[in-house]
């Protein structure tokens, strides 16, 4: 093991740019990067979110363009989140069904524009389309009930996949989705498509500017306590990934990202499969907030954060912060 000083300098292969870049453990790239994009009705379409300085809604169009700049950028994947019309939702959140939703239009037009030579992920959950802003079906009591949400959410995944999403992420925490998921895209011949399970997602006060992008926040009453893990819960996080992972995840997701750091670290070690963090829209808009402040070098402060995800295992990492990130990683 290690010598005593002055033997051990652990500050001599610190000394120089080029030892410390021969030293470092862990490092970023374009690769680790999943970029999240919301789509909205209309054409050549950028309407910028008021909580989330930086990032807009993009038509269908232009999604596709981004999709494009994603592949020169090197980053191999993006996620689609739709902003469904008002006069769209409902309290079944039918529009899920829809093969001409907005999320099946944008996964078409980026398929025709960039071919297989990107990832696209999509988001499995009701609440962009339905009136309540809840993920799933709401009994008389406003009680979120979880095998007839199953059932619409295989559905959703099934109508994704038909128009050409490469991996169906639920993120929506019903018990059972994933295996009722993964039996109906095998029996419909989708056997290449992935599942990216939202495994350990919590109850979290960091996701304010999210459902302002999709347009949920406003309708939202109450909050999602009774299907999202409690943020004092560790040991039952590694419970949901077991769980998913024996119903047929090809991986898996924690979220928030930088406050569960723990939560991937245990999931990386007990499990040893491909593990991935959503830097969520608050812990975004709190690094933008506190660049814009003027507390911290925003570059800095988006590189550290991106670094820290892989120290701790992470695979990749779903973040608002990919474009920027990659144009700083290209120089
Ligand atoms: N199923 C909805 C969903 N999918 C991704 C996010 C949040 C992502 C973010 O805050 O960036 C949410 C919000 C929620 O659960 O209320
Ligand atoms: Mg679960």
């Amino acid at each position: 093991m290690t010598g005593l000083f002055p033997d051990t300098r652990l500050r001599r292969t610190r000394s120089a740019a080029w030892s410390r870049a021969m030293h470092r453990e862990n490092q970023f790239t374009p690769a680790d990067l999943i970029w999240p994009l919301f789509v909205t009705e209309g054409e050549a379409v950028e309407e910028p979110i008021g909580s989330l300085p930086g990032v807009s809604r993009w038509s269908v169009d232009a999604v596709a363009t981004r999709a494009k700049e994603a592949i020169d950028l090197g980053i191999p994947c993006v996620a689609l989140f739709p902003n469904t019309q008002a006069d769209r939702r409902s309290d079944d959140g039918a529009e899920a069904l829809n093969p001409d939703n907005l999320m099946c239009r944008a996964i078409r037009a980026i398929r025709d524009t960039c071919g297989h030579d990107i990832g696209i992920l999509t988001d499995v959950a009701l609440d962009p389309y339905t009136a309540h802003g809840q993920d799933g079906l709401l009994d008389e009591a406003g009680y979120v009930v979880n095998d007839p949400t199953v059932e619409i959410l295989t559905q959703q995944a099934l109508n994704q996949a038909a128009a050409g999403a490469d991996i169906i992420a639920p993120s929506d925490m019903m018990d059972g989705r994933i295996g009722a998921i993964r039996r109906a895209l095998e029996s419909e011949g989708h056997v290449n498509v992935q599942i990216m399970a939202y495994a350990a997602k919590y109850a979290s006060a960091f996701y304010g500017p999210f459902r302002d992008a999709v347009g949920s926040g406003g309708l939202l009453k109450g909050d999602k306590k009774s299907y999202q893990m409690d943020p004092a819960n560790g040991e039952e996080a590694l419970r949901e990934v077991a769980l998913d992972l024996s119903e047929g995840a090809d991986s898996v997701m924690v979220k928030p990202g930088l406050p569960y750091l723990d939560i991937v670290r245990r999931v990386k070690e007990r499990f040893e499969v491909p593990t991935f963090a959503y830097h969520v829209s608050g812990e975004y808009a709190m690094i933008e907030a506190a660049a814009a402040a003027g507390a911290g070098d925003r570059d800095g402060l988006v590189m550290e954060t991106l670094t820290s995800f892989k120290r701790a295992g992470c695979t990749g990492v779903l973040t608002y912060h990919a474009e920027h990130a990659a144009r700083l990683m290209h120089g």
